[in-house]
């Protein structure tokens, strides 16, 4: 219990009227802690900001904190985040501090978006979520609410969180509240998202708790706000709609194998499919990458007892496209008599989707491993990817665009990167023989048939 009295006022079992809440609320009378402040934590801050003017992140990264103290954004990418976050903390509506127990101590609301991960066994890994719930538990007080966004295996806010909070606080459920509001927000569109592209989904440990959620995101979210019956139903909600991309994505690849022996283009065949409005196959790639979508199904294949072929069956499907990929390229040498271990290749795109640098999961790096494994000498771009030690230590030699050799025996394309759109790769086709191009992503379709090339798309016939 923290020695401080907190002077914020509370919501959770607020005998005020709903209009004198709401008015705390959007008065900055309700201070809010944000917890983890990086591709989603940010620009969910910057919003609980731009609608309270009294929020508090808290990041354990004190590059990030010192750097948005500064007025300054570490997340590229996000349209409009530069602006707000210079605007909100030059107003000091919003502050970044690098201890969570810190922003703890004062905060009546207290907002958790960091890291849910997977461990070396595939296992969901909650260790920051829970050492982040300690922190809160340090500084909670009778009417406080907490809120968690990261994304949690179904059960987890009622098996592990609560728990950890009322007894590292000495309160319990009724005294405080709990919801879980899971982040519905992509990279790339995140501040859009937030504001209300899509409903916002709201499960509470309590019907309080229900309330004080639902009162809090009719002002940040334009949109619905959906109540669900409780925290767990909240958490799978998230969990399906990942699981729903995942398996379908599945199905994509899966059909996709098939392209040579029905002899058609299968993307051809799925986007004419998908015309009626009971089908949506979506898109074979490369790979799924990201720390969404290859993650959640994990959340529920490894942490429940009932079987789950089908989400096995998707993820391992998705899992070995990066291979299926990388022998692509390795098959369309031997098909122009090039060894591949006399071979070199340009890898394009690294990171795991268009214009996000984040290789969580990313299918490059697997596709990068077996092209070495193979003996080929692989050059690899991406203007947008700074993580590079991973494609190094896999053996790949990271080039700048302009650092491109002049001709390739083979290009694999992961992911079509923007500054990718003007590149002419029909002008590295060595001298004597074609040039293997193998799209990953039906981005180079035009390639096909062309004299200098050997084409070979994933879902996408020659
Ligand atoms: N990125 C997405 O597209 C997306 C979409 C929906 C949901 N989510 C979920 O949002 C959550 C966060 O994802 P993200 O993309 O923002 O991650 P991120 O890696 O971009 O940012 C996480 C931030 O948390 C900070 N952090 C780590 N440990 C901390 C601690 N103990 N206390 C305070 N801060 C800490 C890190 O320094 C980092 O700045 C995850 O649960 C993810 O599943 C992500
Ligand atoms: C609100 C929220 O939580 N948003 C999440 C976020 O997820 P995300 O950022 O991880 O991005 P995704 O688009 O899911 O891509 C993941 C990987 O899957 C590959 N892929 C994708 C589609 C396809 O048809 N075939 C594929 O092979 C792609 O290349 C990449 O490697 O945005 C998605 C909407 O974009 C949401 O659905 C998803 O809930």
């Amino acid at each position: 219990m923290s020695e401080a009295v907190n002077t914020g006022t509370p919501l959770y079992g607020s005998e005020a009227s709903a209009d004198d809440q709401q008015t705390a609320f959007t008065n900055g009378e309700v201070p809010v802690a944000v917890y983890g402040l990086g591709k989603m934590g940010l620009p969910l801050a910057s919003v609980y900001a731009e609608v309270t003017g009294n929020v508090t992140g808290a990041d354990v990264d004190p590059d990030v904190v010192a750097g948005l103290n500064a007025g300054e954004n570490h997340i590229a990418g996000e349209p409009g985040l530069d602006e707000l976050v210079d605007d909100l903390v030059s107003r000091d509506a919003f502050r970044a501090v690098a201890d969570p127990k810190e922003a703890a101590t004062d905060a009546r609301v207290h907002v958790v978006i960091v890291p849910t991960l997977i461990d070396d066994n595939g296992a969901p890994d909650l260790s920051i979520v829970e050492s982040v719930m300690r922190d809160i538990a340090s500084g909670l007080e009778e009417g406080d609410m907490v809120i968690a966004e990261s994304t949690l295996p179904p059960r987890s806010c009622v098996d592990r969180l609560l728990p950890i909070l009322e007894d590292e606080s000495g309160l319990e459920l009724g005294e405080f509240g709990l919801a879980f509001c899971p982040e519905r927000t992509s990279s790339g569109r995140a501040l859009e998202d937030i504001r209300g592209a899509y409903p916002k989904i709201v499960g509470g440990a309590d019907e309080e708790s229900t309330r004080v959620a639902e009162l809090i995101y009719g002002h940040l979210n334009t949109n619905e706000i959906i109540t669900v019956s409780d925290t767990t139903t909240a958490e799978a909600v998230k969990v399906f709609e990942g699981v729903y991309r995942d398996v379908n994505i599945g199905l994509a690849n899966e059909l996709a194998q098939h392209t040579e022996a029905f002899d058609i283009d299968v993307t051809e065949a799925i986007e004419a499919a998908n015309t009626q409005p009971f089908c949506e196959i979506h898109a074979p790639g490369a790979g799924v990458g990201g720390h969404c979508i290859p993650y959640y199904p994990r959340f529920i294949m490894k942490e429940f007892d009932t079987e789950t072929p089908v989400m096995r069956a998707a993820r391992d499907t998705n899992d070995e496209m990066p291979l299926y990929t990388a022998d692509h390229a390795v098959d369309g040498l031997h098909a122009e008599g090039v060894d591949p271990a006399e071979s070199t290749a340009l890898v394009l795109g690294l990171t795991y989707r268009p214009g996000v640098d984040e290789i969580r999961a990313t299918p490059a790096l697997p596709l990068v491993e077996r092209l070495v494994e193979e003996g080929v000498d692989v050059d690899a771009v991406d203007p947008v990817n700074t993580h590079t030690e991973p494609f190094e230590a896999a053996g790949a030699n990271l080039v700048d665009l302009d650092g491109v050799a002049e001709t390739y025996d083979a290009v694999v394309l992961v992911t079509p990167q923007e500054a990718f759109d003007d590149l002419d790769l029909t002008s590295l086709a060595p001298q004597d023989g074609r040039l293997v191009v193998v799209d990953g992503r039906q981005s180079l379709t035009e390639l096909r048939g062309h004299d200098a090339v050997h084409y070979r798309g994933v879902g996408v016939n020659v």
